[in-house]
């Protein structure tokens, strides 16, 4: 499918390009505004600048919800908890309701965890709603890791073949930890995909990825609207 490109000058501009964006598509959103969030980075970058207060005051966290777009298994308080990061740099200054707050389980057996997030999108948006065609998300947030993988939609695993689960669970054989991710029908049914990627270390796989590469996972991605990739001039190189 056909993707906007947006290059800006380093990670700096991406993160203040994308928090200017997602409040302008919040604050014009008529009801709920509904997002799933990635890890990464650039992304903490951008949660940090959400949280000042400036920008908190005009954001409508009353009517946002967050999810995640996945997280490694591990407790909150892990340092490698996706769902820990934004609450440090994001949830914890701002005043979100916790009930807007979806994070993914993280404790037990993970593809129970799975199918309980799925459960409960389901019982929040509706099992049919992936086939009416109504998007599960305004925004799914996206990174690109330097092997190629997206949300945890890592190369070569069971998980790139998914079509009916909207999570699963991914046990990346060159990265640490179980992972819960979105799968791809779940990241299709989506408003925006936005990707952020920065640093001349992406530069490879992102040239990879806009030329259709079929071995990136990212090269996968689709949504029900548009795809936009939010990069720096690194990485564009
Ligand atoms: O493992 C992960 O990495 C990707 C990419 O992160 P980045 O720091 O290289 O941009 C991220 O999108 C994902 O949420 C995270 O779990």
């Amino acid at each position: 499918m056909s993707a906007k490109e947006i290059v800006l000058a380093d990670s700096g501009a991406v993160a203040r390009y994308v928090a200017d964006f997602l409040l302008a598509e919040a604050q014009r959103a008529p009801g709920t505004f509904r997002i799933a969030l990635s890890g990464g980075s650039t992304p903490k970058r951008l949660y940090a600048l959400m949280a000042e207060p400036a920008y908190a005051a005009r954001f409508p966290w009353a009517r946002t919800e967050f999810f995640f777009g996945d997280d490694r298994f591990v407790p909150a308080d892990s340092p490698d908890s996706n769902r820990g990061m934004v609450e440090k740099t994001l949830f914890s200054h701002v005043d979100v309701p916790a009930a807007n707050i979806y994070p993914m389980p993280d404790q037990g057996d993970p593809d129970a965890g799975a199918r309980a997030y799925e459960a409960v999108l389901k019982e929040r948006y509706g099992a049919a709603v992936l086939q009416k065609g109504r998007p599960l998300f305004d925004i799914v947030m996206l990174g690109l890791g330097e092997n190629g993988h997206t949300a945890s939609l890592f190369p070569r695993q069971p998980v790139l073949q998914e079509k009916t689960r909207w999570v699963a669970p991914c046990v990346p054989d060159d990265a640490p930890h179980t992972r819960l991710t979105l799968t791809y029908p779940a990241i299709a049914s989506s408003r925006i995909v936005l990707f952020l990627v920065t640093g001349s270390a992406k530069a490879a796989v992102y040239a990879r990825v806009r030329k259709g590469d079929p071995a990136e996972p990212a090269s996968h991605i689709t949504s029900d609207g548009q795809i936009e990739w939010i990069v720096d001039r690194d990485a564009a190189a």
